[in-house]
């Protein structure tokens, strides 16, 4: 039977036994607790470390083309620091400030919390901007917080950003593909612009490299000369000292076995032994969040001590405006909530209660392999900087707790510092196609904070270059290249919907496009497998998981639009209305475009032909029925198999093309389409040419 000692005392005291096997050990976190209570919104400001440093900042901004604010986690750098900037006057005249984020969820959060500390209505005078909404006004919005792929979308139409006075990147720790990108080009504009301002800002950030960066020999030679006229180009590097509130960090004895277990017991214990105070639980990916809450549910059921009182809520990236609005909602006086998330909550997110976080130590991360061009999900530990931050999320309103599911030791000796740039574990297609459609042609000799590799990025010109993107020269065409640039979807899925001009059948090809974007389409319901199962069977499709949205979407329109429909059919009502409004984009895109609003009616190999255009290097051929059906992807032979939620489970056709994988016990595909292996010569002779007497083409 484990032991516990009691969070939170200098010297570990022995606990009452438990049922979880996890063992704590508190370990002390620098900091400087201060008391709390209520206050008004301007003395929460006045109390926020960042604010003794106001006039340092913005001398510093004032004189230096690019500066560096490192600050722990809640000292108030994402929200103070773009109303210092505009108190200071560089709204003025017009001009707006820009904070970017990696994330969407943080910019809605970070926007409405600055609005409400400014007491103006959110989307005028403080916006926001994330794919496929806008909640700004570009007479009004003064400060514009969006996540930094929106930011690059922007630079499509206003390659100076003229409308920005200072940009402010912030959480530049995370180094997501977007803010490599964003960072490249900023250092790029500021050689044209000499009057922008750069602010980068992280709790962990390693400053002297992004400072090394924005400084190149070649940036010191230009400024020889006319000194004077220009701020220094020198990056200036400020540090934050002092925290919101005093964090007690706690660690494991030993490493956990099974750490959605470990979370499960974690969160019974502090509901059983700890003051009230509500309950953020860090995870990897959907499945997991699944799992816990189903064991948080029973486990809960069955100890009557501690069952009542919990209200248990997922947070992923998937999930509606109302679900999140849940998570962001006060806990009802008596309750604890706990939030079981991904890593979308682990940065610039302030959840009201939460005194305790918990740990998993594990993120889902992207990786990409250039030799088999195979990319996944893989659950990955995580780094330091992403442990401080989830630390970060307790203490911000009050003091707080962080359980580590990992020892202390592992945390000092064995976890990386930083994580890997995403830049160096992705598939770079998208990417490229962005660097294009931004005129900048030598990709390879592009100034990226770190360099991707060159196999990732030959193998992405190669597959632009099959999808008709780019030409011989690596130049975009015309009129393929531009357009695919012009729809804010990644290229496969743009070359999808430019393709089913021709055939005809973009009516459809809009639908299905939409239904990818959003996470899914499906309500699971705990325990209701078996009915889901049912629910899918009424509307499958012979020809795969595309051709059975659209019967869904279909169903939908008849039932006219209705949620009782959708909860009829364990169909989730809001992604539907969100497939519907990314559908009303793309057509309006598309028209732009010229492309002609056609249906094909009832000829689905017009459609399965136009998915085969856009995503013909996902093609997979079938080898095996082994083990439900073994493939193996056409170009690169890697062994995948159907994921069991796809309607083609067990069907097993000769020849597929997926969306995408997901990588468990093995790499599964998900959202799988037949098709005529004999199209794929057709639709990507490059790309195939070489396997034309390969027998996996016949
Ligand atoms: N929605 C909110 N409700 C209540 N208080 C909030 C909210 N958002 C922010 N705060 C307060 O402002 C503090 C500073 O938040 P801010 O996001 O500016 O910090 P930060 O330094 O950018 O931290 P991080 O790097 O973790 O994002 C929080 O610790 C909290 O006390």
């Amino acid at each position: 039977m484990a032991q516990f000692w009691k969070p939170g005392t200098e010297k570990p005291r022995l606990l009452e036994d438990e049922d979880g096997g996890v063992v704590f050990l508190s370990s002390s976190f620098s900091s400087s607790s201060s008391g709390y209570g209520f206050a008004s919104i301007e003395k929460q400001r006045q109390r926020l470390p960042v604010y003794k440093y106001r006039t340092a900042i913005l001398y510093l901004v004032e004189s230096h083309a690019t500066t560096i604010v490192v600050g722990e986690t809640g000292s108030g750098k994402t929200t103070q620091i773009p109303q210092f900037l505009k108190e200071a006057g560089w709204a003025d005249g017009g001009r707006v400030i820009a904070c970017t984020q990696p994330r969407r969820l943080a910019v809605q959060a970070v926007a409405s919390r600055v609005a409400e500390e400014m007491g103006v209505k959110l989307g005028e005078e403080v916006g926001y901007t994330i794919r496929f909404e806008d909640v700004s006004n570009s007479d009004l919005t003064r400060i514009k917080f969006l996540t930094d792929g929106v930011l690059l979308r922007e630079m499509m139409d206003d390659p100076l950003l003229t409308k920005y006075s200072v940009i402010m990147v912030d959480e530049a720790h995370e180094r997501s593909i977007s803010t490599d990108i964003l960072l490249g080009l900023l250092k790029k504009i500021q050689k044209r612009r000499p009057e922008l301002r750069l602010v980068i800002s992280s709790a962990t950030i390693e400053a002297k490299s992004m400072s090394n960066f924005f400084l190149s020999s070649k940036r010191r030679r230009a400024l020889e000369g006319d000194e004077l006229l220009r701020p220094s180009l020198e990056p200036a590097i400020l540090s934050v000292e002092g925290r919101g509130f005093n964090v007690q960090i706690h660690y494991v004895e030993d490493p956990v076995k099974d750490y959605v277990q470990a979370i499960v017991s974690t969160v019974l214990l502090i509901h059983d032994k700890e003051p009230p105070g509500d309950i953020l639980v860090f995870l990897t990916g959907q499945d997991d969040i699944d799992a816990a809450i189903k064991l948080l549910t029973e486990e809960a059921r069955g100890n009557g001590k501690t069952s009542s009182g919990l209200i248990i809520l997922p947070l992923y990236s998937g999930l509606t405006r109302a679900e999140q609005d849940l998570v962001f909602s006060p806990t009802p006086k008596g309750k604890r909530k706990v939030v079981i998330s991904t890593n979308i909550a682990e940065t610039s997110l302030t959840l009201e209660g939460i005194v305790y976080v918990i740990d998993s130590g594990f993120s889902k991360q992207r990786f990409y392999n250039p030799i088999t061009d195979i990319e996944n999900l893989v659950v990955a530990p995580i780094s330091k900087a992403s442990a401080k931050q989830r630390a970060g999320r307790a203490g911000r309103i009050r003091p707080g707790k962080c359980y580590r599911l990992y020892s202390e030791e592992y945390y000092l000796n064995e976890m990386s510092v930083q994580g890997i740039p995403e830049i160096q574990r992705s598939n770079l297609v998208s990417c490229v196609i962005q660097l294009k459609a931004l005129g900048i042609d030598n990709i390879l000799g592009f100034d990226w904070p770190a360099s991707p590799s060159p196999e990732s990025m030959i193998r992405a010109l190669e597959v632009l270059y099959s999808l008709g993107v780019i030409d011989d020269d690596a130049k975009l065409t015309s009129p393929v290249g531009f357009q695919v640039a012009e729809i804010p979807q990644e290229p496969m899925v743009a070359k999808m919907i430019i393709s089913s001009n021709e055939l005809g059948c973009l009516d459809e090809i809009i639908t299905i496009a939409s239904v990818l974007s959003v996470q899914s389409i499906w309500f699971s319901i705990r325990g209701a497998q078996k009915e889901l199962d049912e629910a899918k069977l009424r509307f499958a499709a012979a020809e795969g998981d595309h051709v059975t949205f659209l019967n869904i979407y279909k169903g939908f329109l008849q039932s006219g639009k209705s949620s009782k429909w959708c909860h009829k059919n364990f169909i989730n009502y809001h992604a539907m209305k969100k497939v519907m409004e990314i559908r009303e984009q793309l057509k309006r895109i598309a028209l732009r475009l010229g492309i002609v609003l056609k249906s094909c009616e009832a000829d689905m190999q017009l459609v399965r032909k136009a998915i085969a255009a856009g995503f013909f290097a996902n093609a997979c051929r079938l080898e095996a029925y082994s083990h439900g059906g073994m493939y193996k992807t056409i170009r690169g032979s890697q062994e995948v198999y159907i994921h069991p939620s796809s309607v083609l489970f067990r069907v097993n056709p000769k020849c597929v093309i997926y969306h995408s994988l997901v990588s468990t016990d093995r790499q599964y595909m998900r959202n799988v389409i037949s098709i005529e292996p004999s199209w794929l010569t057709e639709v990507a002779p490059h790309f195939y040419q070489q396997q034309r007497h390969n027998p996996n083409i016949h």
